[in-house]
């Protein structure tokens, strides 16, 4: 991959920078983990220090292509400006009129943000021609384009892949060091080597199962991600979220496990709640007895043990995606026993443990754990995921042709 010294003397050079600024916000519109800010930081400051002309653009949840006030940069133009200890300009869209202005009024050294690239529908359409226009009019703001969103090189979106056949393109510091990194999870990892799948991002993530199969000797399972295995096998899942069209993907899935002697450990109890709230009834109940009217929204104390136990003598772990809606204090055993769990085995017997994923990240820092307890924290998960699979992920493909 061609990295930013590649680009040559940058000095008075317009620089995009793709980074994954996707941080969780409370009710309020407050930024609760800052982690993907930070983790973006060296790149930019760096290239600011060599004089380019900073324009940075990311994305912030899923809009669906228009302008919604909820998911505006803007609270993230503020952190990042903290964090730089330098004034950060925001453009109030993304290539059009505050944009084009914003970046032409940019000096030697100053930096930009974009407003949400997903407010326009070009940056996720599904083909390359429909967001062709769009990757043109993000190239036509710069003169070279850094990749450095990790959390997002597994998407085949106009900022991350097309773009960079329109400009001189590199790899930014986060995204080379983050597949260092990664890359020693996939070359011979020390065994035993158990994966952790959870969160709620369930149609996305339940495909890596299949490949992390022939790799791990265990997966575990919780989060968002149980009941469609509970379905699976027949129990009720009551209000849950399920990938009901998933049932048969994920039968395989067990069976495969059964006869590859992979093992999958699924939680034995359920925190099982009325409604997805704080303040909402909530019970443990066996996994396999989950109420009609109410919904899993954490593993249950027994499980949470269970993990604790299977995770014990692993000497690689692989954890993205919270055990439960672990942003609720009800629902947050789960998550905080696995992140304990990964603490420990890193101090007794140095395992190599990878937390990836914005929530996954954010909850471990909740939980008063630092970056250093582990071995490393991924900026993103389903990017992380899809590595692991040894998938070739768009977005690092386009630099090595590029
Ligand atoms: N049982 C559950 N039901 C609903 N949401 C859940 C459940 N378990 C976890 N979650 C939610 O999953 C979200 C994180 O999922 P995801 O985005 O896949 O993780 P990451 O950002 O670490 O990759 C959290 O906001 C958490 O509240
Ligand atoms: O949060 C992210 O990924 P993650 O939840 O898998 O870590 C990235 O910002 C990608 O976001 P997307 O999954 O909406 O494309």
């Amino acid at each position: 991959m061609k990295t930013i010294a590649d680009l040559g003397d940058l000095s008075g050079r317009r620089v995009l920078v793709r980074s994954d600024l996707n941080v969780p916000l409370d009710d309020s519109g407050a930024i609760t983990d800052d982690g993907r800010v930070r983790a973006s930081v060296p790149t930019i400051k760096g290239l600011a220090k060599a004089g380019a002309r900073v324009i940075v653009c990311a994305h912030l949840g899923r809009p669906k292509g228009a302008p919604e006030e909820k998911y505006s940069l803007r609270p993230v133009a503020t952190r990042l400006e903290e964090l730089l200890e330098q004034p950060v300009a925001f453009a109030t869209d993304t290539v059009g009129e505050s944009a084009r202005s914003a970046v032409d009024a940019l000096e030697d050294g100053q930096v930009l943000l974009l407003e949400n690239l997903r407010f326009n529908p070009g940056e996720t359409a599904k083909t390359a021609p429909e967001r062709q226009e769009f990757a043109e009019q993000l190239a036509a703001l710069a003169d070279a384009y850094v990749s450095d969103g990790f959390g997002v090189v597994h998407r085949e979106q106009a900022s991350v892949f097309d773009i960079a056949a329109l400009l001189p393109s590199a790899a930014g510091g986060l995204v080379q060091s983050e597949v260092e990194v990664l890359r020693r999870l996939t070359e011979d990892p020390r065994r035993p080597y158990a994966v952790v799948l959870g969160g709620a991002k369930v149609s996305d993530k339940l495909g890596v199962i299949d490949n992390l199969l022939g790799k791990a000797d265990r997966l575990l399972i919780g989060g968002g991600m149980v009941f469609t295995f509970l379905a699976a096998q027949g129990h009720e899942v009551g209000n849950s979220l399920l990938e009901e069209d998933q049932l048969e993907v994920v039968r395989g899935y067990l069976k495969t496990a059964e006869d590859t002697g992979v093992e999958i450990v699924l939680p034995t109890d359920i925190v099982a709640a009325t409604e997805f709230s704080a303040d909402a009834e909530h019970e443990v109940v066996a996994a396999d007895e989950i109420p009609a009217d109410r919904m899993g929204l954490d593993i249950g104390p027994d499980s949470a043990r269970l993990f604790a136990d299977k995770l014990a003598d692993a000497r690689t772990v692989f954890w993205n995606g919270p055990m439960g809606a672990f942003e609720m204090e009800p629902y947050a055993a789960g998550t905080e026993a696995v992140a304990r769990a990964l603490v420990d085995i890193t101090a007794s017997h140095d395992a190599l443990t990878v937390v990836g994923g914005g929530d996954s990240a954010a909850a471990v820092r909740q939980f008063g754990h630092s970056d250093d307890e582990f071995g490393h924290i991924s900026t993103g998960g389903g990017a992380s995921l899809e590595f692991l699979e040894g998938k070739t992920l768009p977005g690092l493909e386009v630099l090595e042709n590029s």
